[in-house]
């Protein structure tokens, strides 16, 4: 056999390309000295990657399927396998503890939902600890191989559980190398994969892949919830987002090269073996079965279900046969020795019981079939019979399909198989565990009219002809060379450190400055695991220099929190500022009253209930605290233990889901560190319109802001609030019609003389955006921690000498006005009630 590759016709232009599987396509078998004979390997893994690579140069690199370990060998067999592209991984001694041991002795198990096999506490040379060793080592044999060979530019596509280091190991030699993963066999549910020691590990080294693929949806699910519980990290519809980093994880369903098959079935070989099966059955019916003889392929319940059929339907007795190819697989594995027991134990029990001289029910083989034959024995078949306890995919069921062109035949499949998500609606799908459903199942594909196996057949022709091994080869890796130019980009739009002194220095030179800045990590005291209060509290630092601030005149600060009125009256009630809490939902002057534009009619019932589960998780996440405003619930357990509070977090969101806000009007964000449920809303970025024309109006000013200073620990979903004025910027939109003389609210439209400006002259580099300690964020620059801020602030408080006079002068004055007026529990009329009520909508044109 000989691999084909297009793209050596094509020159050395193509891309290089590097597929990394335990297996090489083809395993060698030593014929003499220094001599070798290859042929295909066996596995659904090697036919669905042979149809794939045509547009790359494609090497493959992989354990050559035998023990070679005399050095001029080695290099013999080294140049045999050249010749079709391939590159040895010569695993010596290591391959048992890792092939035997941790791959299909233990990873294998828990990814099909078998459980992990009990340790066997008599053989201290083969440990878990041991087989893991081994694993972590033969990983780093292959990476080896790849270094000897990688060029600047590969690709390198590494395949299955076997490898599951090696993105890690590849990434540390060397980051800017392309890494894809995929996984051929189903990801376990979190329950099942928890159990397995070193779970963490393996997960976060399949992470610093750049692109992670899987063959189902539910596969994809099953690991990003495995993720979140395990290491705490996000799952989003991308994939899994650590630390800023994304890590794409998506779905791309392996198929087979259909035309290879159904070729093969038009060759006169091919077409004499057909003739010769089909005369051997003569007057019976063929159900196949072709797996490797392996515990997930549900062969022992496929024969009870067919004895089960044999056993109430006489007279099926003599008119079908089970031929069933087993293909030897992994016999070094206990488990494996245990199932080819069981396995002949029922064939001659079953045999026993309804076969005659003449004839048998079940020809069970042990052995492999050569292509051509496979391809006879499927165009021959009645019914395709797989039975999969748990399985990837299942390429069998497809080239079954492809092979069926004349006869049309009837595929009964496991719904537990890959492949169900895809052939199940021409196949019969059976839960392979009831015998007696997979039994009725088989009568069923044994009686189905001509018409409506010929409806199945085309639906699952049409999948198999257009979802192709090619395809899905070309989807993973579009996705993949898509996916590195977006983090590509992604690194170079890290923003830089805030230029403070170019900052201050542009505060000091303008005429009325706009700063906005966060409450809850910018101007609250740094926490740490040795804070005991969990109160928002304004750093006791900044006390001094904020007031400053906000009593210079050619200065307004807001203050724009997730928080609520409570908390904003109690830290900031004494300064001069505007307060806009529950993200601008509402708004006063420190010293007047709140305003809203909180719909009147807002259903608000969820609140309690949410507020129990917000409360019940606080209560048992030590360190956690939940901040409860109006239309808003926010957990944060930044100080507690985080893998802990992550864990709890997704419970949380689970009872979430289940009771209070499953039928409220509500949005749900889960950030780095806490859990917030509000309202269905406006976001900071369109409050923030409102609230500039609420202070432009109520400050009756008219001229406009020259400097804008924006800054927070914004949650990622208010970060358009940067972006709102880069926009302004841009294209100013925000204009205000305000009266020449501030009015009553008494006063009638009419009397009013209108003069309209612009809310914004902002110039592109008077406008400054920080967000603290994030490095994927919208602003324009980023500052450490909130440590920074204390610093910062007194720069701005001093940076102005002509405003540092008037300060000094309006402290105390400004201190006593306010404790007269403030009242704690102001009453709140809306921002649209007041327009109404003043003829006047204070409003903006966007
Ligand atoms: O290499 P072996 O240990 O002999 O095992 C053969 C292959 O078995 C598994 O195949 C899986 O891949 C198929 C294609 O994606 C899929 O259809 C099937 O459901 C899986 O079981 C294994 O994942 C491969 O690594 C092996 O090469
Ligand atoms: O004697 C045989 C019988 C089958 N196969 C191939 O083995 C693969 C089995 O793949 P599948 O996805 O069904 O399961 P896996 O064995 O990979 O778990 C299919 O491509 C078959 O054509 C083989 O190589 N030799």
């Amino acid at each position: 056999m000989m691999l084909r590759n297009d793209a050596d016709a094509c020159g050395g232009e193509t891309p290089r390309l590097l597929v990394v599987a335990n297996r090489l396509p083809v395993s060698a078998k030593k014929t003499g000295e220094n001599s070798w004979s290859l042929e295909m390997s066996p596995g659904g893994l090697v036919s669905g990657l042979l149809g794939v690579t045509a547009q790359f140069d494609t090497k493959w690199v992989g354990w050559p399927g035998v023990d070679v370990n005399d050095e001029a060998e080695k290099d013999a067999l080294s140049q045999s396998l050249a010749k079709m592209k391939c590159i040895p991984v010569f695993l010596g001694e290591v391959f048992d503890q890792y092939y035997n041991g941790y791959c299909n002795g233990i990873l294998w198990p828990i990814l099909h939902h078998m459980g992990l096999p009990q340790e066997d506490p008599h053989d201290t040379n083969k440990t878990f600890q041991t087989q893991y060793d081994a694993y972590k080592k033969a990983n780093r044999m292959f990476l080896d191989v790849i270094v000897q060979n990688y060029q600047e530019g590969d690709i390198v596509w590494c395949h299955d559980y076997h490898l599951m280091f090696l993105p890690k190991y590849l990434k540390e030699y060397n980051n800017k190398i392309k890494v894809g993963w995929f996984l051929h066999s189903p990801f376990p549910s979190s329950e099942v994969y928890k159990t397995l020691p070193s779970r963490s590990e393996l997960l976060r080294s399949i992470l610093t892949a750049d692109l992670l693929g899987f063959h189902t949806y539910d596969f994809v699910k099953h690991f990003i919830s495995t993720c979140t519980r395990i290491l705490g990290v996000e799952g989003t519809h991308e994939g899994i987002v650590d630390q800023g980093r994304v890590t794409r994880v998506a779905v791309f369903p392996i198929g087979i090269d259909p035309d290879r098959f159904i070729r093969t079935c038009k060759l006169p070989e091919a077409t004499q073996q057909i003739n010769e099966l089909k005369e051997k059955f003569s007057g019976k019916k063929v159900i196949l079965g072709v797996d490797r003889l392996d515990t997930i392929k549900g062969i022992p319940q496929k024969y009870l279900a067919f004895e089960k059929f044999l056993e109430e339907n006489p007279n099926w007795r003599d008119k079908v046969v089970l031929v069933q190819i087993a293909v030897p697989t992994r016999n070094d594995v206990p488990e494996y020795r245990k199932l080819k027991k069981q396995v002949h134990g029922l064939v001659g029990r079953i045999n026993g019981r309804f076969g005659s001289v003449s004839s048998l029910p079940i020809h069970h083989l042990d052995c492999s079939v050569d292509f051509t034959y496979l391809c006879a024995l499927y165009a021959t078949a009645d019914v395709m019979l797989v039975t999969s306890l748990r399985d990837g995919m299942n390429l069998v069921s497809y080239e079954f399909v492809a092979c069926q062109e004349a006869k049309k035949g009837v595929l009964v499949l496991s719904e537990f198989a890959g492949a169900g998500q895809s052939l199940g609606a021409g196949a019969l799908l059976v839960n392979p565990w009831d015998v007696t459903e997979v039994s009725s199942a088989i009568e069923e594909a044994l009686t189905m009219p001509a018409e409506e196996r010929e409806k199945r057949h085309r639906a699952n022709f049409q999948y198999v002809n257009i979802h192709s091994a090619k395809k899905w080869g070309d989807d993973f890796m579009s996705v993949l060379n898509d996916n590195i130019s977006e983090s590509e980009m992604q690194l170079r739009e890290i923003p830089l450190e805030l230029p403070q002194q170019d900052m201050i220095q542009r505060y000091s030179q303008s005429n009325n400055r706009l700063i906005i800045v966060g409450f809850y990590g910018t101007l609250t005291a740094p926490m740490s695991s040795e804070t005991k209060e969990m109160d928002l509290k304004l750093n006791p630092e900044l006390k001094g220099t904020l007031r400053a601030l906000c009593n210079d005149p050619k200065t307004t600060v807001v203050v724009l929190s997730r928080s609520g009125r409570d908390i904003l009256d109690k830290n900031f009630g004494k300064y001069n500022m505007w307060l806009a809490a529950e993200n601008g939902r509402f708004l006063k002057y420190s010293t007047g009253e709140w305003v809203t534009n909180m719909p009147q009619n807002m259903n608000l019932d969820w609140v309690d209930g949410a507020k129990n589960v917000f409360k019940y998780f606080t209560d048992r996440t030590p360190r956690s605290f939940f901040e409860a405003t109006e239309t808003s619930l926010v957990w944060n357990y930044e100080y507690a233990d985080v893998e802990f509070g992550r864990a709890q977090a997704r419970d949380m969101l689970q009872y979430l889901w289940a009771g209070p806000i499953s039928n409220a009007s509500v949005d749900v964000v889960r950030g780095n560190h806490s859990v917030e449920v509000h309202a269905v809303g406006e976001t900071k970025e369109t409050e923030m319109g409102r609230i500039l024309g609420e202070i432009v109006h109520r400050k009756s000013m008219t001229t406009p802001f020259d400097f804008v200073f924006c800054i927070g620990n914004f949650l990622e979903k208010d970060e358009d609030i940067y972006t709102f004025f880069e926009s302004e910027i841009l294209s100013p939109k925000l204009s205000h019609e305000t009266r020449s003389k501030s009015p009553s609210s008494n006063h009638s439209l009419k009397k009013k003389k209108k003069v309209s400006f612009n809310v914004l002259d902002l110039k592109k580099e008077n406008y400054f955006s920080a967000a603290i300690g994030q490095t994927h964020t919208k602003a324009r620059y980023v500052i450490h921690s909130s440590h920074d801020v204390v610093d910062l602030v007194h720069k701005l408080a001093v940076a102005d000498p002509t405003t540092r006079m008037t300060n000094s002068f309006s402290d105390s004055e400004i201190y006593k006005t306010r404790n007269a007026n403030a009242s704690s529990k102001s009453s709140i009329s809306s921002f649209r009630r007041k327009e109404l009520e003043n003829g006047d909508t204070g409003q903006i044109d966007m």
